[in-house]
């Protein structure tokens, strides 16, 4: 099984998301509460009460995750096509895999990537939605300290099950959009790159971009429900179930609520896709 794959899968990975994390950060406060009146209030209240130190809160664990969750995507995902097509990395530019091998192979790396991911993608999300200031004295301490005490809290809770909450929501968000995230990138590859030669630096960086918006207009609504299954109890009210939480949502905030983030997402979207997918393909293409 080729391993640089997962390599460059998760230093790519977490050159995207120290880009991104101010996004997420936004994202995911405009999507689990309701005391902002849009993006640009989100970011100016965070950096009034919290300063630029707010819009990193909860990065130190993807960090250190990315290690796993990208490598796993990429890994796997490339290891799914040689399996479908038997060809390497470096052979599917002279024969390219139809995009339903793509597809799949896509999904298979969502789905797997998705129960690493969720342990600590609600730690994420638990930090990020402690809007408390940095401990001031006399002010009363945020639940968590830090990631470390956020799991350990969970799981002292709720034992192990406590630290897949949202995990569903995450899986149905992550197996087809991730499908549609690989066949976006390799479809506009091969409109701009003729065939049989390596797609040019600006082709990667718009494809990787246009995957990420694609793909995360997809999974938006979704997103919106895990987001809101991992806060369920704390900030949020508790919901009997993914089913129970959509149905609530719609019928308290309408349809729209299921775009809460769309444009965030999107932006934050394409710089961290480019990025990427640009590193992923240079580390690939150096190692040979
Ligand atoms: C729509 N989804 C879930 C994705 N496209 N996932 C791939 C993640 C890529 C990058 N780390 C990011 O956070 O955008």
């Amino acid at each position: 099984m080729p391993v640089e794959e997962f390599v460059a899968g998760w230093i790519s990975g977490a050159l995207g998301l120290v880009l991104g994390h101010p996004f997420d950060t936004v994202k995911v406060r405009l999507q689990t509460q309701t005391t902002y009146r849009g993006i640009v209030d989100c970011m100016v209240k965070t950096y009034r009460h919290e300063s630029l130190l707010g819009f990193f809160k909860g990065m130190s664990f993807p960090i250190a995750s990315i290690a796993v969750v990208n490598s796993v995507l990429f890994g796997v995902y490339s290891n799914a096509l040689l399996a479908l097509t038997a060809t390497s990395h470096q052979e599917r530019r002279a024969q390219p895999p139809s995009y339903t091998h793509v597809f799949i192979a896509g999904c298979t790396g969502g789905f797997l990537q998705a129960y690493c991911l969720a342990p600590f993608d609600l730690i994420k999300v638990r930090l990020q939605n402690q809007t408390e200031p940095r401990a001031k004295p006399g002010s009363p301490p945020p639940r968590y300290r830090g990631p470390v005490h956020c799991a350990a809290s969970i799981f002292q809770a709720e034992g192990p099950r406590g630290l897949f909450r949202g995990a569903w929501a995450l899986t149905l968000r992550d197996t087809p959009t991730l499908g549609i995230y690989f066949v976006t990138y390799e479809w506009l590859c091969r409109q701009f790159t003729p065939d049989g030669q390596t797609p040019s630096s600006g082709t990667v960086l718009v494809a990787g971009g246009f995957a990420g918006i694609t793909s995360w207009v997809a999974a938006t609504p979704l997103d919106v429900i895990k987001s809101r299954m991992q806060m369920a109890g704390l900030k949020q009210r508790a919901y009997g179930g993914l089913l129970d939480c959509m149905v609530s949502s719609a019928r308290q905030e309408g349809l729209g609520v299921f775009f809460r983030g769309l444009t965030i997402n999107s932006a934050r979207a394409f710089p961290v896709n480019a990025v990427t997918f640009l590193s992923y393909e240079h580390l690939l293409l150096s190692w040979g």
